[in-house]
């Protein structure tokens, strides 16, 4: 136990300047008061995966774009903030499925067409999987920000899960698939409307673990909002409030400084590359007693070496799976979806099936909507986005769009690749060494960075004043242990 003396407060770097890092640093003001030194190390941009990308002289979501309503953090941080959101367009029921002979099944702009044709084709399914989702962003994932709000934090994923629900620890060791169908839901919503999901969200395919599935079934969801002039801007103004001091610079390496054994005080040197005002790389080296880690650490990708550690920090794995997002301010080929023009195509086209080398295209808005634009479906100032598992051929580009004004591409290491039984790493790597990214083992999201990074914040709170009752401890009297509660 410490107390809050100003010299004896711990000397905290932070390493990444995205949703993670900057609400880890918010936190920790919050938590220590004003004479906190913190430092935050970005070797890009502040917000990260959150980044803006201009086409046609305007702004749009390059990364990041939509959140839920019931993302607690990210609403009351635009709320805080000040920001406004961008409400989600009337026509987001508009979609169409597609797989290699084109378009399948699609909505209508009409909503009550759309929930006629989506219940006709899907029947009860849609209610059930809605439930399903409710209780997804409801009462159970609601618990984590009840758990936050006592102090409580966890030094594993494996435990948060666990105590946010036994069922979601269940199912990120089962497939989406089959969590789906033991919830007794058909093959025909699992393989269209489960699968497009998925694909779109995280270019991936229902063999991807039953927590994830869930997370992208409530990113489909219609009343997503995004932060008008850019979700960054929520990163931006947590660094502001947190007055942390930004570096900008490459972190290469942490070194353990003094101790072989865990349980001992530790010290850290970080050493980071940076551009000196004449334009030359030069390496320096600074101290601290607590790292936080607020970036994916994925192997041999990973350019933060730990060293001079008794044994292995990061035993796990995190592969990473690029998605390729191109953005084209064109017109879209509605030959190639067998339409005979291109006013009959939804502004969403979603896809079912590996045989199709795109994952979703869809019509964007910028982050300053205008409200002039009305239906630019079939103009060519209309800007679509395009994910991708690689890099599309120009072949591929022709085939999905006839003409084009701008193209651009930008290649992301997004989310993790998500299979059942796969690792879910610690939030402590070793004494002083904190790890918020190990969240995205459950899910990719802004809000889940938030989560985990509220979550490091409390977990240094609590060692630094021995509040030893409040990690990974829990009096839940209703704790159940059914295998999914669908
Ligand atoms: C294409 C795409 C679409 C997405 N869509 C959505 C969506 O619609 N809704 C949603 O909720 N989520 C979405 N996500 C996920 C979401 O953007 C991320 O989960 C979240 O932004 C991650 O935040 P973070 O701070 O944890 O990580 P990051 O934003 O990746 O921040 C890490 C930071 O660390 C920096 N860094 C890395 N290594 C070093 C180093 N050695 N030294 C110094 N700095 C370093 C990086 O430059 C980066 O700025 C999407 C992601 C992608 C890629
Ligand atoms: C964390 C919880 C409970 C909910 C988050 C739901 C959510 C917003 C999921 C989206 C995740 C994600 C990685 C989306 C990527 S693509 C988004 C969209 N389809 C687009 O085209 O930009």
């Amino acid at each position: 136990q410490h107390d809050d003396n100003e010299d004896m407060l711990p000397r905290i770097a932070v390493i990444g300047a995205g949703l993670g890092g900057t609400s880890a640093a918010f936190h920790l003001r919050q938590l220590f008061g004003p004479n906190l030194q913190i430092d935050i190390f970005e070797a890009n941009k502040v917000g990260g995966r959150t980044a803006l990308i201009d086409i046609g002289g305007k702004e749009y979501e390059a990364g990041g774009s939509i959140i839920h309503k019931k993302n607690k953090y990210m609403v009351d941080f635009a709320s805080r903030f000040n920001k406004s959101a961008n409400e989600p367009s009337s026509g987001d029921m508009f979609f169409g499925l597609c797989d290699e002979s084109g378009i399948f099944f699609q909505t209508s702009r009409w909503e009550v067409i759309s929930l006629a044709k989506l219940f006709w084709r899907y029947g009860l399914d849609l209610y059930s999987s809605q439930h399903w989702t409710r209780s997804l962003v409801g009462e159970k994932f609601e618990r984590i920000y009840e758990f936050q709000e006592q102090g409580i934090a966890f030094t594993t994923l494996r435990d948060m899960l666990e105590a946010m629900s036994t069922d979601f620890l269940n199912m990120t060791r089962h497939s989406l698939q089959d969590v789906l169908s033991d919830a007794g839901l058909s093959q025909r919503f699992i393989s269209e409307l489960a699968m497009a999901a998925m694909r779109a969200n995280y270019g991936q395919t229902t063999e991807a673990h039953g927590f994830v599935g869930a997370v992208s079934l409530v990113g489909a969801e219609p009343g997503l909002w995004s932060v008008r002039n850019g979700n960054k801007q929520i990163a931006e103004a947590l660094l502001k409030e947190s007055q942390a001091n930004l570096i900008e610079a490459e972190v290469s390496s942490v070194a353990l400084l003094n101790s072989s054994k865990e349980n001992e005080n530790v010290s850290y040197e970080v050493t980071y590359k940076h551009t000196n005002s004449d334009g030359n790389i030069t390496a320096s080296s600074k101290q601290y007693d607590l790292v936080i880690m607020a970036a994916p650490i994925f192997g041999s990708k990973t350019k933060v070496s730990f060293v001079n550690f008794p044994h292995d920090v990061t035993p796990f794995t995190q592969d990473y799976h690029t998605t390729v997002a191109m953005f084209v301010q064109g017109t879209i080929n509605a030959s190639s979806f067998q339409a005979k023009t291109r006013s009959e195509l939804p502004p969403d086209l979603l896809t079912t099936s590996a045989g199709v080398f795109f994952n979703a295209v869809g019509q964007q808005s910028p982050v300053v909507p205008d409200t002039a634009a009305g239906n630019v479906l079939d103009t060519e100032s209309a800007v679509w986005k395009t994910f991708f598992n690689k890099v599309p051929t120009e072949e591929q580009i022709s085939q999905l769009f006839d003409s084009r004004k701008e193209l651009k591409l930008v290649e992301w290491l997004a989310y993790p690749e998500y299979k059942p039984k796969m690792d879910l790493p610690p939030f402590v790597l070793y004494n002083g060494l904190y790890y918020i990214n190990a969240i995205e083992s459950a899910a990719s999201a802004m809000e889940m960075s938030v989560i985990g990074a509220r979550n490091v914040a409390l977990l240094i709170a609590n060692q630094w004043h021995g509040h030893v009752d409040k990690i990974n401890e829990i009096n839940l009297p209703d704790r159940h242990n059914k295998k999914y509660d669908l």
